[in-house]
């Protein structure tokens, strides 16, 4: 959808400017660009360039990401944060209220098959640690091309949280900064969420509101990044004893089906170009396995994007296939569902289901085609002085559709306006506030049943078999 999308949200002060991660090999970056046209004329060097763009500025880089519980005991705190978080699941405005009490309730009920799950990969998530290297290498590749800077972590939901990023960044006194969310497809669940706590930082921080910053919202189809993947499939499918009969099984993290068609989530068609632009440079290597694209890790009682990884393991099964290597797509660390859900559940599901050679890629890491691209991306995207910036900007708006990522948000947020209540109770009533209140007190009667089931084991979820969708 956005290959190219780059806006300026409009958000009261200061504005968030959104710009497309373009690949280093052909930048079309204005800003990069017009100072790269200009030195061949002044033959001044690219390093000398940079350092113009660079200047006096005190340069920061925030890497954004979802952040994982340490240990066991993080574990129901973390699920907390991510449940109570509006863009993670979705209440009517007038249910608002009720985000907390269930995200409360929710995270209760989670908590041991998740801590089963981060027991068995040594009792805490690795994407801290992960991130944190990630953040390094990134620092040292932009060193190494010429631009100092800081690189800082801020987490969605667990240490170290985007607040605290944001504090070290004003005391370092950084004049630019880029943000960068390690997802390298934009959802609104992921990508979305951190850039709207970010947005609500921004706009209640003055000494945010005069630091020059810009956000690249997606970046998946950078060459360095689809190269860095060829390179993991490529090297992964020499395992293999008959490598041209393997399947090569993308599997991206899921998220509810209604994100993608009610409220105009890019991630799907952004998950499909990715996936299509890697097996076009895989095809450059000759190299043209049968691959097939599904969703994992749903959760919760609603429709997710298909198809299912775990449907889809059965059905290539069923259908012959023996060889299959998996690719984990939409994230670039190993976490719980690298670790624990393929590594251990569904290649366990594939060698019943008639597989007979199971692979799977790592994911990128600290790989250093790939951290080299990020750098490029940075660099690329840099915030540029002053008026400049702002005719670079209108340059660069000319070259794609404006406003999608606003559009986008813009769009979750009048279509969550509308969506009907969850229960009907809330039409009851016969005024606007009978109706309110009526609404309430069900949710609340609810809330208690609930409460009431997850502490004796016993009711109606249970009856219905519906607890364990929470699992
Ligand atoms: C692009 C990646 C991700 C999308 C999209 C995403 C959406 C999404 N996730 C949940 C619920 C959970 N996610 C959990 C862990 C988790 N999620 C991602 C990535 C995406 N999530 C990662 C990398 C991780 C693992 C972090 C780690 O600790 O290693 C969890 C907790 C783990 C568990 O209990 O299974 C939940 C719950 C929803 C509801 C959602 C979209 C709405
Ligand atoms: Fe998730």
């Amino acid at each position: 959808m956005n290959q190219s999308m780059n806006i300026r949200i409009q958000s009261p002060s200061p504005s968030l400017l959104l710009l497309p991660a373009k690949s280093s090999s052909r930048c079309t970056c204005p800003c990069l660009r017009v100072q790269l046209e200009n030195s061949s004329s002044s033959n001044l060097s690219k390093t000398s360039l940079i350092s113009r763009v660079v200047g006096d500025d005190k340069i920061g880089v925030l890497l954004l990401n979802l952040g994982g519980p340490e240990t066991l005991e993080d574990v129901q705190p973390f699920l907390f944060n991510l449940f109570a978080d509006p863009d993670i699941i979705r209440l009517p405005r007038l249910f608002r209220f009720l985000q907390n009490p269930l995200a409360k309730f929710i995270s209760v009920a989670r908590a041991p098959k998740s801590k089963e799950g981060y027991a068995s990969i040594g009792g805490g998530s690795p994407l801290r640690q992960i991130t944190d290297a990630q953040a390094e290498e990134l620092r040292k590749a932009l060193s190494e091309k010429n631009v100092p800077a800081k690189v800082y972590v801020g987490m969605r939901y667990w240490h170290p949280f985007t607040e605290e990023a944001i504090e070290q960044i004003k005391r370092d006194s950084i004049t630019k900064l880029v943000v960068l969310p390690l997802y390298p497809q934009f959802s609104i669940s992921t990508s979305g969420s951190s850039l709207r706590l970010l947005e609500s930082i921004f706009r209640e921080d003055e000494y945010l509101v005069n630091m020059q910053h810009t956000v690249i919202p997606s970046w998946y189809q950078r060459e360095g990044y689809i190269k860095a993947m060829a390179d993991l499939i490529e090297k992964e499918l020499t395992n293999f004893d008959r490598l041209e009969e393997v399947m090569i099984f993308f599997s991206a993290h899921g998220v509810p089906l209604a994100y993608v068609e009610e409220a105009g989530d890019p991630y799907k068609a952004e998950m499909e170009e990715c996936v299509d632009l890697i097996m076009e440079e895989l095809e450059k290597r000759r190299i043209n396995n049968a691959y097939t694209l599904a969703y994992q890790s749903r959760v919760g009682p609603v429709e997710w994007l298909k198809p299912y990884t775990d449907e889809t393991i059965i059905e290539l099964g069923r259908k012959g296939v023996k060889s299959l290597l998996a690719v984990p797509i939409s994230f670039v660390s190993e976490h719980i569902e690298t670790l624990e859900e393929i590594d251990v559940e569904y290649k366990e599901l594939a060698l019943k289901s008639g597989i007979e050679k199971w692979g799977r890629v790592p994911a990128l890491g600290c790989e250093p085609t790939f951290i080299s691209d990020l750098a490029d991306a940075v660099i690329e995207s840099l915030p540029y002085v002053g008026a400049m910036a702002v005719s670079n900007l209108e340059a660069r708006q000319s070259l794609v559709p404006l406003g999608s990522v606003e559009e986008l948000l813009a769009a979750y947020d009048s279509q969550r306006r509308e969506l009907p209540p969850p229960v009907t109770v809330w039409e009851w009533g016969w005024t606007k506030s009978a109706e309110t209140w009526n609404g309430r007190a069900a949710m609340l009667a609810v809330l208690v049943l609930l409460v009431l089931e997850v502490t004796t084991g016993e009711g109606f979820l249970h009856q219905w078999g519906l607890l364990p969708l929470f699992r």
